[in-house]
């Protein structure tokens, strides 16, 4: 089935201190009751174009992911979750693989990493930071549930899964022809493999997370590929089907569940009293405020 696109409005922010920008985040209508239909028709030509890489800074344990349409002539792409000691690592394989970076995107405002998105801008001009509305932090879009980021024939879909945090997003791939099949869900810290995101700061929920996850997540096609924000125990990908039977926090009732997460006694993340607060402004606070 072919989607039919229709343009409703952009979601365009600014950030003061940031350039003025245009680029659109397109909402298109019915949008998540047909990702909920199994009608879509599968191409191999079609999922052949996405290039996609996963990317590790080992000092947060943290994954960010490169993507992009590599059958545009233009090669457009994204980054989801860049960290900011290796965005010149990132920046270095856009140039060498020859694409066009259009958005740096975060799942969430993270707690344990200073976000790469800030430096990107300064070292790519033009590229534009991407958050969701719920996160209420500086960006130059707003993502809202339903949006699509739109990267060549390809996009991402927002859905809203908080509970890790208030404004915590999974996004999800797509294309405007047909539907790739198996599809990817950036899952950020809502969903990790065989665990999940804490939910003791940051306006986080365990009863939120799991509604979450199970409405948002669990309710995606068993062969969507699931790639977190983090891993701490050398996993890479799962899928949505593995982690409905094997994930020991959220195959528990609801009640098990909220157990779980109030006694898991970790420490606070070592960088949270940096790393948020410069969060909130695209991982620049420090840099906007001694340059002002
Ligand atoms: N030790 C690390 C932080 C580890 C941590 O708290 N990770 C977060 C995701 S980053 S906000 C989490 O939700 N973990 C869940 C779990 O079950 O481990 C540091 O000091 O940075
Ligand atoms: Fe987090």
């Amino acid at each position: 089935m072919l989607l039919k696109f229709q343009f409703l409005h952009f979601s365009t922010a600014f950030s003061p201190k940031f350039h003025k920008i245009s680029a659109p985040v397109i909402r298109i209508t019915k949008f998540r009751s047909q990702m909920g239909s199994s009608s879509y028709t599968t191409s191999s030509a079609s999922s052949s174009k996405l290039l996609f890489r996963q990317l590790f800074e080992k000092d947060s344990s943290t994954y960010t992911y490169l993507l992009a349409d590599a059958s545009h002539p233009d090669k457009p792409a994204l980054l989801v979750d860049p960290v900011d000691k290796t965005v010149d690592r990132d920046l270095s394989l856009v140039k060498e693989l020859g694409l066009k970076l259009l958005y740096a995107i975060n799942t969430h405002v993270h707690a344990d990493h200073v976000t790469g998105t800030g430096l990107i801008k300064s070292k790519a001009p033009g590229v534009k930071s991407i958050i969701s509305k719920a996160s209420n932090a500086k960006a130059d879009l707003f993502v809202e549930p339903g949006d699509k980021i739109c990267f060549g024939d390809l996009f991402l879909e927002v859905r809203s899964t908080p509970g890790h945090t208030l404004g915590c997003v999974t996004y999800v791939t797509g294309d405007g022809h047909n539907q790739p099949q198996p599809r990817i869900a950036f899952t950020g810290d809502a969903l990790l493999i065989r665990g999940c995101g804490r939910t003791d700061f940051q306006g986080g929920s365990s009863e939120q997370l799991y509604k979450s996850v199970h409405s948002q997540i669990f309710t995606l096609p068993k062969d969507t590929f699931v790639y977190p924000a983090h891993d701490y125990k050398g996993f890479s990908v799962s899928t949505v089907g593995e982690e409905m039977l094997y994930n020991p926090r959220l195959t528990k009732d609801k009640e098990a569940f909220k157990n779980i997460m109030a006694n898991l006694n970790l420490s606070y993340p070592k960088m949270i009293d940096v790393a948020v607060p410069a969060n909130m402004f695209c991982g620049l606070q420090d840099v906007e405020s001694k340059a002002s």
